[in-house]
């Protein structure tokens, strides 16, 4: 990692707006910042890697909701995000944050994707929750946001009913696993080719180095969701290729890959995966579901990263359940 190229970062002076009284208006806490994507951002299907994009998206956040705060903040959670398109070496990523709305100490920022080639600007939307780091005084209070456009009035009333649902989020998540019951081996018996999950099993240590902290020297947010794709991968990849073994879906995978429609939708996502290898591609990554980060980590921790199949559907989705820990005198669960 020390001896990766540095990234060429353009941060763009904030859109001006003129308001309904002739007033001239930029949201001051937005901070836009456009890459170009080079091979060394890319994976071996020259297509823009998911950790490397959520390394922008978290810095690109980071800035501004320190930008409204004045003082250093750290990621606290991630909401779900959904990958719409892939984006391809050369092409041009652009991030737009700004903070929707601040709470006590933590705020809401949006921040905006979008992919520009010559034919389309495709973008997408998600949220992350920043908190300023308390001070020897205490938690800090943020100052107020004061939405002036109508589409900022709307993001700061939303933000409100969007953090609510982030905070029983893993309550929510903690209930269904108790009460949810297993379903066992009767299910499993109508898939022929049911993978046993302990072979889709993935665990990695990483040692966390200068060039992966942050100025506030704890381990980048986005590089932890990096390396957290990069386990989630290497499990989607067991799950299918041991999964899928049929003629009829090696005939169907082909079509898929001479259409040069892999990793494009949802539908064919599962495809995607199954064909890493039978003709070397990498299965794109769709979807992660809402993360929190609960405890930091610091230069010289090791990070334990788990990943494990979790389930398979029919020409859909893989579920793959990731767990972190760091290592050290005792080991704890970020
Ligand atoms: C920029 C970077 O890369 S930072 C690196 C990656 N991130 C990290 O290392 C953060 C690790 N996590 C932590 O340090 C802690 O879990 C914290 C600071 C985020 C929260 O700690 P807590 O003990 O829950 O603090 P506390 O109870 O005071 O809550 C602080 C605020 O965070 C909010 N918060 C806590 N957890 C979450 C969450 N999962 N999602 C959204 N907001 C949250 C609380 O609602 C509270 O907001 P408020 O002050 O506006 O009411």
């Amino acid at each position: 990692m020390a001896n990766e190229p540095r990234d060429n970062v353009l941060l763009e002076e904030p859109c001006m707006f003129i308001l309904e009284n002739g007033e001239m208006y930029r949201n001051p806490t937005e901070v836009k910042m456009s890459q170009i994507v080079l091979p060394c951002h890319a994976n071996y299907c020259e297509e823009l890697s998911a950790g490397q994009l959520l390394k922008w998206m978290d810095s690109t956040a980071c800035l501004s909701a320190e930008r409204h705060a004045g003082c250093s903040c750290i990621t606290a959670s991630v909401d779900d995000i959904h990958f719409e398109t892939t984006i391809g070496v050369g092409q041009v990523v652009n991030i737009t944050a700004k903070v929707n709305r601040g709470f006590t100490s933590s705020m809401e920022v949006g921040i905006l994707v979008s992919c520009e080639d010559l034919f389309s600007n495709r973008q997408w939307p998600p949220f992350a929750t920043f908190v300023a780091r308390r001070t020897e005084a205490g938690k800090l209070q943020l100052k107020q946001v004061i939405p002036r456009m109508q589409a900022e009035q709307m993001e700061y009333s939303l933000a409100a009913e969007r953090r609510r649902m982030r905070l029983i989020h893993a309550e929510i998540i903690n209930d269904l696993l108790s009460s949810c019951s297993c379903q066992i081996v009767s299910e499993c018996l109508d898939y022929r080719d049911a993978v046993p999950a302990e072979q889709t099993r993935v665990e990695s240590v990483e040692l966390v180095l200068p060039p992966h902290a942050n100025h506030q020297v704890s381990t980048f947010g986005g590089q932890i969701m990096a390396w957290m794709e990069n386990v989630a991968t290497i499990s989607a990849r067991c799950t299918v290729t041991i999964l899928l073994q049929s003629n009829l879906m090696i005939k169907k995978i082909l079509k898929l890959i001479r259409k040069k429609i892999i990793g494009v939708s949802v539908h064919n996502s599962l495809y995607a995966f199954s064909s890493s290898r039978l003709c070397n591609a990498h299965p794109p990554l769709q979807s992660i579901d809402m993360f929190h980060f609960r405890g930091p980590s610091h230069i010289g921790d090791r990070l334990v990263l788990k990943s494990i199949g979790n389930n398979a559907f029919k020409k859909r989705y893989i579920y793959i359940k990731k767990k972190l820990w760091t290592t050290g005198t005792s080991p704890q669960k970020l």
